[in-house]
């Protein structure tokens, strides 16, 4: 290794102009480094020494470094890793971020980089390609400054894309590494984003009337511009889209009382929205990988239409184009969810529509993983974050079946064209819409029409601060606690006393506290179930 010594000793110089704070312990867990925004710089530049090594490792393939902290505080920000294909950052070298992340010294930073390339076997000698973006946050600009002094320490090539929704980046990932292939999967610029979502919808919309306007609540982020431009690119002659909270020029506004982790927690409008009855609504996160519906019925009562209904309503149209198409002993349809999906629309899925459901732990990744195993895997979390995946084999009979009547010509035509419409790469709020609004023009229903497949059950969902939260284990996809010993059986003998009851305990992976959710037949059950749990954690 001595030959590279010269990249150690530039990134031992670089690190001292980016000292660890003190007594901090970093984690790189579900969405990447996560926390006040004046904690990163050390986290970042470390990030970027991490992205070159990855880089280099996979011969020099782009990796991407996406700065953003999603539906946090503007005054939050946080950094994750995407790997070749766009996906997120494969699961056992996030060891290596937070090793990176926790060394103290700049000697012992080295030290933890020379043992993470000995450990992965990287080649120094490889050229790295990285490129980033960050949202609108304030911090953003001199978090870049962080990365790109990493960068520039292990003498990687880099580019940087300057504000992008995170769906955009992994977007760009993808389309850098498959240029030239069989598999391009698109023009690596943001034009060529718009491009591809927007031919793809207006296949899609051929032949249909524009749906009435859909209220976008972009939750004062990044994804208010990005609408904007993908507005412009599809056409407002198919697409009318009214954007609202789209403030990104003063920072406190930034999902402060708006945004879909508002709605969904709150589960009420957005302050200040003008809505009638019946008008379609959608609020982002911010950093648009996320997306909810809902809408006022007559009686000005709030509906949410989450991850789970949209996820429904995918997987129910999916099916049906790919029966028209006369493909359905060859394409099977899943859908994977987590034990936070709302249980009438597991039973909705598994009962109605016939479709298997897979259940996996809390976090995108795992779902995405457990999607891949379908020919056609539609995956939601409740919040909104999920997207849906055609296998390579799903594509390729999809690209290869010769219609045999103008109904399977269309049916195939339209699957195609989901195909590209749906970013494969990650859950992505402007994407996800855009699908919900060609399904509801193909269904000619609004609202009201799609929440008619199922009713959610009650359900609540409580933070409970403990002493530990890890020592609260789960087995069965997190839907039933292995320790502290003794719960579990305590939760299975108040559930059993609700009719169509259902409760779970687990760890949050991201916020120091454990989450109780109950369900039950109404709402004051769900909420006195979801109580008598978190009073058995009191002990604790
Ligand atoms: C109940 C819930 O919404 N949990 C969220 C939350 O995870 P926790 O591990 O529950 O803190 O943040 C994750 C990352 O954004 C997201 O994937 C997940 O859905
Ligand atoms: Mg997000």
């Amino acid at each position: 290794m001595s030959t590279f010594d010269n990249i150690y000793t530039a990134v031992a110089e670089a690190s001292s102009g980016f000292a660890k704070p003190q007594g901090l312990i970093y984690g790189y867990g579900t969405a990447g480094f996560r926390l006040k925004a004046n904690l990163l710089a050390s986290v970042v530049f470390r990030v970027g020494l991490l992205a070159a090594v990855r880089s280099k490792k996979l011969n020099g393939q782009t990796i991407g470094v996406m700065i953003t902290a999603s539906h946090n505080p503007e005054e939050d920000n946080g950094v994750k890793l995407v790997d070749p294909q766009g996906e997120m950052l494969e699961g056992s070298w996030e060891a290596y971020a937070t090793l990176l992340a926790n060394a103290q010294t700049d000697t012992e930073l080295v030290e933890a980089l020379k043992k993470v390339v000995a450990t992965t076997k990287t080649d120094m000698g490889i050229k790295a390609n990285v490129i980033f973006a960050k949202d609108t946050r304030s911090s953003g600009p001199s978090l870049v400054a962080a990365l790109q002094a990493g960068l520039t320490a292990m003498s990687s090539e880099y580019k940087d894309y300057e504000i992008l929704t995170t769906p955009q980046l992994h977007y760009l990932v993808r389309c850098i590494n498959t240029a030239g292939t069989p598999a391009e999967y698109g023009a690596p610029t943001e034009l060529g984003y718009y491009e591809k979502l927007g031919k793809a919808f207006r296949t899609l919309m051929d032949g249909k009337t524009r749906p009435s306007a859909v209220f976008v609540d972009c939750a004062n982020g990044v994804g208010a511009p990005k609408l904007r431009n993908l507005r412009r690119i599809v056409g407002e002659d198919i697409l009318d889209v009214r954007i609202i909270n789209d403030d990104i020029e003063t920072p406190s506004k930034l999902n402060s009382q708006c945004g879909a982790d508002f709605v969904k927690t709150n589960q009420k409008l957005p302050p200040g929205s003008h809505i009638a009855p019946q008008d379609r609504c959608a609020s982002l996160d911010g950093d648009a990988d996320r997306v909810v519906y809902y809408y006022l019925d007559q009686d000005s009562t709030f509906h949410l239409l989450d991850g789970d209904k949209i996820a429904s309503l995918a997987a129910m149209f999916i099916q049906d184009l790919v029966k028209s198409a006369g493909l359905e002993e060859e394409i099977k349809v899943g859908v994977v969810q987590t034990a936070y999906a709302n249980g009438a629309s597991t039973v909705y899925l598994q009962k109605v529509l016939g479709v298997p459901v897979t259940c996996t732990p809390t976090g995108v990744k795992h779902l995405h993983h457990a999607a891949q195993r379908y020919d056609v895997g539609v995956y939601f979390e409740a919040n909104g974050h999920g997207t849906v995946l055609f296998s390579p084999t799903s594509l390729s009979i999809i690209e290869a079946a010769k219609p045999q009547s103008p109904a399977q010509h269309t049916a195939l035509q339209s699957l195609r064209a989901l195909s590209d419409l749906i970013n494969q790469t990650v859950g992505d709020a402007l994407s996800d819409l855009l699908m919900v609004e060609a399904i509801l023009a193909h269904k000619g229903w609004g609202p009201k029409e799609w929440d008619g497949a199922y009713t959610d059950l009650p359900n609540r969902l409580v933070r409970v601060v403990v002493k530990d939260r890890h020592a609260f284990t789960t087995t069965d996809a997190e839907r039933r606690l292995v320790s502290p010993a003794g719960i579990q059986d305590r939760v299975d003998a108040l559930v059993a006393k609700y009719k169509g009851g259902r409760a779970f305990v687990r760890a949050s992976g991201t916020e120091d506290a454990v989450r109780v959710y109950a369900e039950a037949g109404t709402r004051s059950e769900a909420d006195e179930l979801a109580c008598k749990v978190a009073g058995l954690l009191s002990d604790y």
